[in-house]
């Protein structure tokens, strides 16, 4: 049987209603790369009128259910406040129902060792949940470049934009069986302050953290890997992105058993 991967969803307001809503390139990456059943985990549940109270996700349930939990990019930003900055973005940028359900189902989901995937606001989110911190403006910090996405039409935003050196012996070097791969690149933030307890999988020529994983949930032959850049995009046709899912698929298929 196909292990079940919770995909967390993004609060966006549209067409007059306010969606809980995860891109299908992400979905079907899960789906298909991963084999996998994905479902979409809403964060806090608000009421259209502000005197109803919120409902916030309910972990013990998910984890009695999930076999792996995957964290999609987002336009939206992780709240600063968090990491213990100051706003330095236009604040229709926050989404704090999914900083609600994010960043406790990731400490929880390490603690229980539930396989963990984390793609850009998911890589950031991770290290943010874990004790880092992030550059809101990567690309105004002396250093380092412009990691947004290019102009153009959305082939041109995802296509390959920069090099990164895997680290030797790391989960992704072992995936790929090479040193570098090129990558594609949609953010303007990165990692300032790595959390404790993750290792570093990949840099950009710059030096910025593109990848880690968590050790102690590799010390324990578990999964919890996030990467700056988007896998998910034609995740098929890259044979580092389809590693990747494979064995974020393997690992769900391995708690699934264990359960
Ligand atoms: N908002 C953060 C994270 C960037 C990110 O996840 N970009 C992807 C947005 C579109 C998509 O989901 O493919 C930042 O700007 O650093």
């Amino acid at each position: 049987m196909r292990p079940l991967i919770g995909a967390i969803a993004d609060v966006k307001p549209s067409h007059k209603h306010v969606w809980h809503r995860v891109q299908e390139k992400y979905l079907y990456a899960v789906a298909h790369g991963a084999d996998a059943q994905v479902v979409i985990l809403p964060g806090t549940l608000s009421a259209v009128d502000a005197s109803q109270p919120a409902v916030p996700p309910d972990l013990e349930r998910l984890f009695a259910v999930l076999d792996g939990v995957f964290l999609p990019g987002s336009p939206s930003n992780v709240n600063p406040a968090i990491y213990g900055s100051g706003l330095d973005f236009d604040d229709k940028l926050l989404d704090q129902s999914r900083d609600d359900l994010s960043l406790p189902l990731i400490r929880a989901a390490v603690d229980r060792g539930l396989p963990l995937l984390g793609v850009c606001r998911g890589f950031q989110e991770m290290n943010v949940a874990l004790g880092g911190t992030l550059h809101q403006h990567v690309h105004d910090i002396e250093g380092y470049g412009d990691h947004r996405e290019p102009d153009g039409d959305v082939e041109t935003e995802y296509g390959p934009a920069h090099e990164v050196e895997l680290v030797e012996g790391g989960i992704l070097n072992g995936l790929l069986g090479s040193a570098r791969a090129r990558v594609n690149s949609l953010h303007h933030q990165g990692i300032d302050r790595l959390a404790p307890g993750l290792a570093v999988e990949a840099r950009a020529p710059d030096g910025l953290v593109e990848a880690f994983h968590v050790e102690a949930a590799a010390a324990r032959g578990h999964f919890a890997v996030a990467v700056q850049w988007h896998p998910e995009w034609r995740a098929w046709s890259d044979p580092l992105s389809s590693a990747l899912f494979a064995a974020f698929g393997r690992a769900a298929r391995t708690y699934a058993a264990s359960r």
